[in-house]
């Protein structure tokens, strides 16, 4: 395996790979159009052009995508886990090569700095491996039962065909983390990509075809009609779970309408991750971790900082400090060298993120830095820090999405955790202290999927990803990642010793 250069960014460099993006939708081993004709644009939200139309799915082909994994399922589950786990390597292989064309293409619908791009790729890409390596570990079981008269033969099994739905912020990692499992389980699957960002899974779906994964196995139909194109699909029997990656409010109405087959589903929701920082913390690591945790991705992440908790002894300096590398941040398009800020998405986004900051704001908040969108071209806004945020402002109760840190504070252990808890959210927190046993109490006290302790960003392949309330069900990655795409069988076998 190669990993290749960081070549310079032209615009011959991106006409060419454009053009190696397949266009169509991937049904049964085969690209086509939609059966409508029908095509999306797909834009570049640093300067609004388009970069590509692709096929736009509609419910035929959604159908036509469940009829090819429904057909591929029972040979698919066949095939020997380490030929599986083979398949996931040479796409681990494969994706880091192609690693500068996965970032810029990323770079480019998506908006993220392209040095940020590049560490998606390989965090995206550890999917792969991690899971080339899980899949030959889906171990069973045998025991004597209790009273000795019979055994237990326990199993695991693929749970059939999956409907993917991935978002828009994390173009390759959020489908990885999907695909991977499914692939190491013996599942099919209908991936639905992000509209807003589809080129990615485009081109690691062709990934996929080159590494060998069979006709059928991997289905792929973006589409500009994801409720119409899918619906359907959830309520066809021989569709055997949803794993669902994006907001809240849809993943709720998504679990309404899987409850009708009371179909598997795993949701992997919002946030509104509350960063503590202790009046022990080191500061200088609390705000390199707050860069991180808030400006990592623009602030598009579930995971991204929305609160920032801190003692009201240090909230002073560390709101200083803060800033002083925050000014630092240069917004420019992502393929920019000085790029350390992309644009957001588009204007709903970012009209969003200025409409929470005038609320605040207006609310007796004061901005320390920043607080307008950029002029210009493309979906900037300023990296942006707010401190005397008052409790119940709508900043603090809703994903914000952008490059905007709003700072509120406490002054005991208690009032923290009851400010960090107060969310229906429950994805990541981040604590900054130097007491060890402040710190595991903190894992005790908050309600989160995951705790980053003295750290600013812990997504890994080989860790549990995943939330409680309502960011979401199940978990992505680490051991658990596997279990969501397959079912415990029980066999119970007589006696052996009975004549
Ligand atoms: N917990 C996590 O791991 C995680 C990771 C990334 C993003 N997110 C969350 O995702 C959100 C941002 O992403 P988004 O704006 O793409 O979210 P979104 O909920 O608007 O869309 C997510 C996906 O669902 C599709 N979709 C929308 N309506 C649908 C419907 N009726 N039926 C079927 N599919 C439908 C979209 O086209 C997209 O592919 C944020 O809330 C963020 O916190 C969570
Ligand atoms: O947006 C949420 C996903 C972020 C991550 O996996 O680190």
């Amino acid at each position: 395996m190669t990993v290749t250069a960081q070549p310079a960014v032209t615009a011959e460099r991106e006409t060419r790979l454009l053009a190696s993006v397949p266009t169509g939708l991937l049904i049964n081993g085969e690209w086509r159009d939609a059966a409508s004709g029908k095509t999306f644009d797909v834009e570049d939200p640093a300067t609004g052009k388009v970069l590509l139309s692709i096929a736009d799915a509609g419910p035929e082909d959604g159908a036509a995508a469940l009829d090819a994994a429904a057909a591929a399922q029972e040979s698919w589950a066949k095939v020997p886990p380490r030929e599986r786990g083979e398949i996931l390597r040479r796409a681990f292989d494969m994706v880091t090569e192609r690693a500068e064309d996965f970032a810029l293409l990323m770079t480019l619908e998506m908006g993220k700095p392209l040095a940020e791009a590049r560490g998606e790729v390989t965090y995206g890409a550890e999917f792969l491996r991690w899971f080339s390596e899980e899949a030959v570990r889906a171990f069973g079981r045998y025991s004597v039962s209790p009273d000795g008269k019979s055994r237990l033969l326990v199993t695991k099994k693929p749970v059939g065909p999956c409907l993917l739905i991935t978002p828009w912020n994390f173009p390759l990692a959020m489908a990885t983390r999907k695909i991977a499992p499914a692939v190491a389980a013996g599942c099919t699957m209908v991936l639905k990509s992000a509209n807003l960002t589809p080129l990615t899974s485009q081109l690691f779906a062709a990934v996929m075809q080159e590494a060998g994964l069979p006709a059928g196995v991997l289905n792929v139909i973006p589409t500009s009609t994801a409720g119409a194109t899918t619906g359907p699909l959830i309520k066809d029997s021989r569709l055997r779970k949803l794993s669902f990656t994006g907001s809240t409010e849809v993943g709720r109405r998504l679990l309404a309408d899987a409850s009708e087959n009371v179909l598997r589903t795993s949701m992997e929701l919002g946030g509104n991750a509350p960063f503590l920082v202790f009046e022990d913390a080191d500061l200088d690591a609390a705000v390199t971790g707050a860069m991180a945790a808030k400006l990592r991705n623009m602030g598009e992440a579930c995971t991204a900082a929305n609160r920032f908790i801190v003692h009201e002894s240090v909230a002073g300096e560390f709101a200083e400090k803060f800033a002083a590398k925050m000014k630092e941040m240069t917004t420019a398009r992502g393929t920019e060298p000085e790029s350390k800020v992309g644009p957001l998405i588009d204007g709903k986004s970012r009209d969003k993120v200025h409409e929470l900051v005038s609320d605040a704001l207006a609310s007796g908040a004061k901005a320390v830095l920043g607080g307008a969108p950029v002029e210009g071209p493309g979906y900037f806004y300023q990296p942006t820090i707010l401190s005397g945020v008052a409790e119940g402002t709508r900043i603090l109760s809703e994903e914000i999405f952008g490059p905007v840190a709003p700072i509120i504070t406490f002054s005991s252990e208690d009032e923290a955790v009851r400010l960090a808890n107060n969310t229906e959210y429950g994805l990541v927190a981040y604590v900054f202290t130097k007491d060890i046993n402040r710190g595991i109490r903190m894992g005790e006290k908050l309600e989160t999927g995951m705790l980053g302790l003295n750290a600013g960003v812990i997504s890994n392949a080989a860790a549990p990803f995943g939330g409680v309330k309502q960011s979401g069900l199940g978990r992505e990655g680490g051991l658990e990642g596997i279990e969501e795409y397959l079912y415990t069988q029980y066999i119970g076998i007589a006696d052996p010793y009975a004549s």
